[in-house]
């Protein structure tokens, strides 16, 4: 679904969502956060564990419903699963009895497209990210680099107009981790979707996006949005050495330390009592 170019691509207004606990409670997970990402926008969102980034994700994907507020994709009211909406998590959405070929060609065959054309796209998919001549191996037989990119193009293939990326590259080894911001801002340039990237890394944040959201302690409330202001084509690994970025991510960091202080007394004073 292409957003109109005068719309935000994705919108949270005053949304609140609440969650039924075990012993019948009510937990507030989020509350009253608004939150904009323009057309072909990279937004990431930072805050300390448990402030609800991942329901957030949840609210624009429409797998859970606010409880109060609304969220829209492409100016349309978020009501069941969102067409043109593409997810890349932290463990990696492979079929592993697929092959890697097979898996990327998924989302075209399930939409209709003729086995000889999905393969073809897939193969074009498996070449911009790095993995032509592993089409016939299986997901278990790759590195966790390369099932990542495995999973980055079976998103990208299907052109999603909002890309929603849930910790995506926490799981890498720091280099590795690393190479893939490269590379996920080279494949970004490509189709340009609005997207959504949540991070516990601020370094991530700031060399990846246009703009980074911190959230507050839970329940999460937007506390601040950065302008990255850093030039683009950009590379990822190189950029943190410059003296924009330092000044940004102090800037950033002073926002972010008081929330993270906040949850770490909260679980800390739990343990204790
Ligand atoms: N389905 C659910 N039922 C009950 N509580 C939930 C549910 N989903 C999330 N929560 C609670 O809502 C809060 C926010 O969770 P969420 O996973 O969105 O946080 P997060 O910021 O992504 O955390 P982390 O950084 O640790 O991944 C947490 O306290 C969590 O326990």
């Amino acid at each position: 679904m292409a957003a109109p170019t005068d719309q935000p691509a994705i919108e949270l207004v005053n949304v609140t969502k609440r969650f039924t606990t075990p012993s019948g409670g009510l937990y507030t997970a989020i509350e009253d956060l608004d939150l904009t990402v323009a057309p072909g926008e990279f937004c990431a969102v930072v805050g300390p564990t448990g402030c609800g980034k991942s329901t957030t994700l949840t609210l624009v994907s429409g797998l859970e419903r606010p409880s109060r507020g609304v969220a829209r994709v492409g100016g349309h009211e978020v009501d069941g699963i969102t067409p043109g909406v593409g997810f890349v998590f932290q463990t990696d959405a492979v079929f592993p009895w697929k092959s890697v070929l097979d898996n990327v060609a998924a989302g075209p065959r399930f939409r209709g497209d003729s086995k000889a054309s999905a393969n073809k796209n897939a193969r074009d998919w498996l070449r911009r990210v790095g993995l032509s001549g592993f089409e016939d191996r299986f997901p278990h037989q790759l590195s966790g680099g390369m099932r990542k990119r495995v999973a980055l193009a079976q998103s990208l293939i299907n052109q999603p107009s909002v890309l929603l990326m849930d910790e995506p590259f926490s799981a890498l080894d720091v280099q590795t981790r690393s190479i893939m911001s490269d590379e996920l801002l080279s494949l970004w340039e490509l189709t340009r979707p609005a997207v959504i990237f949540v991070t516990h890394d601020l370094e991530e944040a700031i060399a990846l996006a246009d703009k980074v959201v911190v959230l507050t302690a839970g329940p999460g409330r937007v506390k601040a949005v950065f302008d990255v202001d850093l030039p683009r084509p950009r590379r990822a690994q190189e950029i943190r050495f410059t003296e924009e970025f330092v000044s940004i991510y102090s800037k950033i960091w002073e926002a972010l330390r008081a929330e993270v202080e906040t949850a770490y007394a909260r679980t800390t004073a739990e343990v204790a009592s």
